[in-house]
């Protein structure tokens, strides 16, 4: 398997000199390096090297930002009527797609994804999804109550912003999984302190500029960068922040809910998955095997949402595996920046390795291997697509998110769908799922009993951002996107008037 190296065309001198220049943190209308005088290297995953440097912030930083948040949201971001908050807001989504192409080379450039995703897909959504909360900010309304009690009553409900937030943001999808939690708490009147993983800060410290240039006052969004051990830990156990968001590991996600109980600040969690792919018997197969190869090797299987289980039904079973893994062999390896590239590098040597440990845990559990099965070449952080099959529920494969480029699966015989619910919900997690069929019966039978935040029908990793997102059981707590987003960034106060 080739993985080109020759084809990423040079940067943009704009692109060029934002990356090439000093960088520094935004903590209220400041540009700051680190308290600590510390900085962390930013990596190319195509090639491990370094191309930025970016401070590397810690608890002083985070006490600095959350006074400016503080400061903020008791001042005039508060005065603000919500309309000139919308329009705001709206100018934001507009400078987004006015800076698609920065935008979209820093995404791919410090996460190695696909420019062609990054350019029409994910920085396309994130300026949809301010554009989506622009909307929402003149309509988040309480709401009046009958009462029952003796004499005369006026009760009725506000919706108040929860206050400070602190948003810990993830590395797989760095500027959509920034816009689903910045642009919710913005349109409900919260103010912010971000952290963007330290893998991919570029993009949110462009970001921050982007705030700037909208005319948002000082203190509304603060961007930290840093490791997760120091800023990220200091924001979860902050007693000035009032609510932390979190996207991640189930296992941090878990270290940051113990953290938050501190001053019990509100916490909303959106963790890992391990997504059943149910393939029954009457499945348009062409359409099966594209949907599953994109559920698994989409961003590089880096999506909480992957399809990684994949149940297929014994009759097409051959026909699908052989097809997932023609597909899988035909994928262009290149660095995300080559307009070519299908499927870049993984984000870093860690994930690398994490990923290729579980693919060896699998072979040696007496999984086949179809294709892939190891590290694709010896320069930066790539992994051949993987598709393996004769997988059991017992084997690590199956238990563990993966988070990479890797397609298991297992046959069944037999279309009993509390069965095939029972093996699908046989995880820990509850993120996501997919069914592929036309056989409506089954489809709304097996929607039910899945638990899973979604259910996808015929597609995989459909996002929408008028669509709730987020897990049942270890995946997570609260759903991002759609109006329930609003519900994780607003209180709501209940006023009882007893009238003279
Ligand atoms: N649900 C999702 O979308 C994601 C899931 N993951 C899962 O996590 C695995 C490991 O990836 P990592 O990058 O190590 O995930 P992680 O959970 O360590 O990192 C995600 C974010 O949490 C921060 N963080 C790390 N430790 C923290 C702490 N103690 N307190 C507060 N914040 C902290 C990081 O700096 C980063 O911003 C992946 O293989 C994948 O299974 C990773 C990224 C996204
Ligand atoms: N974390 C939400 C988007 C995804 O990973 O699929």
């Amino acid at each position: 398997m080739n993985i080109r190296f020759d084809a990423v065309p040079p940067l943009d001198p704009k692109v060029a000199a934002f990356v090439g220049g000093k960088h520094a943190m935004l903590i209220g209308s400041a540009w700051l390096p680190a308290a600590s005088g510390q900085s962390l290297d930013v990596i190319d995953p195509s090639n491990g090297r370094v191309i930025a440097q970016v401070p590397a912030g810690d608890r002083a930083d985070v006490d600095l930002a959350v006074k400016a948040a503080r400061t903020a949201i008791d001042g005039p971001w508060s005065k603000m009527v919500p309309a000139e908050r919308a329009k705001l807001i709206w100018k934001l989504a507009d400078l987004i797609d006015a800076n698609v192409d920065m935008l979209a080379t820093l995404n791919s450039y410090e996460s190695g994804k696909p420019i062609g995703d990054s350019r029409n897909g994910e920085v396309p959504f994130t300026a949809e999804t301010f554009r989506y909360y622009a909307g929402w900010v003149t309509k988040i309304n309480g709401e009046t109550m009958t009462i029952n009690a003796p004499g005369d009553w006026h009760a009725y409900t506000r919706r108040e912003p929860v206050g400070v937030v602190g948003q810990i943001i993830p590395w797989n999808f760095p500027l959509s999984m920034l816009a689903w939690k910045v642009a919710p708490a913005l349109a409900a009147g919260c103010t912010i302190v971000l952290k963007p993983a330290e893998q991919t800060p570029l993009g949110a410290l462009y970001f921050g500029k982007l705030v700037q240039d909208a005319g948002f006052p000082e203190g509304v969004v603060n961007i930290l960068t840093g490791f997760g051990e120091t800023v990220g830990a200091a924001m979860a156990a902050h007693p000035d922040i009032d609510k932390v968001a979190f996207t991640g590991s189930t296992e941090v996600g878990r270290l940051i809910a113990r953290a938050a109980t501190g001053n019990l600040k509100k916490v909303s969690l959106e963790l890992g998955g391990k997504a059943p792919t149910i393939v029954l018997g009457d499945a348009d197969i062409d359409m099966a095997v594209a949907g599953a190869s994109s559920a698994a090797f989409f961003n590089a299987g880096q999506s909480c949402g992957a399809g990684t289980r994949f149940f297929v039904h014994k009759k097409i079973y051959d026909k699908v595996m052989s097809g997932i893994a023609e597909r899988a062999e035909a994928l262009k390896l290149g660095a995300g920046l080559d307009p070519a590239t299908e499927l870049g590098p993984v984000v870093s040597q860690q994930q690398m390795e994490r990923i290729t440990r579980l693919i060896s845990e699998g072979r040696n559990d007496g999984a086949e291997i179809v294709t892939g099965g190891a590290r694709a070449g010896d320069v930066g952080y790539f992994v051949k697509p993987t598709v393996i099959s004769r997988t059991r529920p017992d084997m690590s494969v199956i238990r563990e998110e993966i988070f990479g480029p890797v397609a298991c699966a297992m046959p069944f015989d037999d279309e009993d769908l509390d069965r095939l619910a029972k093996d699908a919900n046989d995880t820990e997690y509850g993120l996501a799922a997919s069914i592929w069929t036309n056989n409506l019966g089954a489809v709304h039978r097996l929607a039910a009993k899945i638990k899973s935040g979604t259910v996808w029908v015929n597609c995989h990793n459909f996002n929408d951002v008028t669509m709730p997102f987020g897990g049942f059981k270890q995946s997570g707590w609260g759903r991002e996107l759609g109006e329930q987003a609003l519900q994780l960034y607003t209180e709501t106060k209940t006023v009882a008037i007893r009238l003279p």
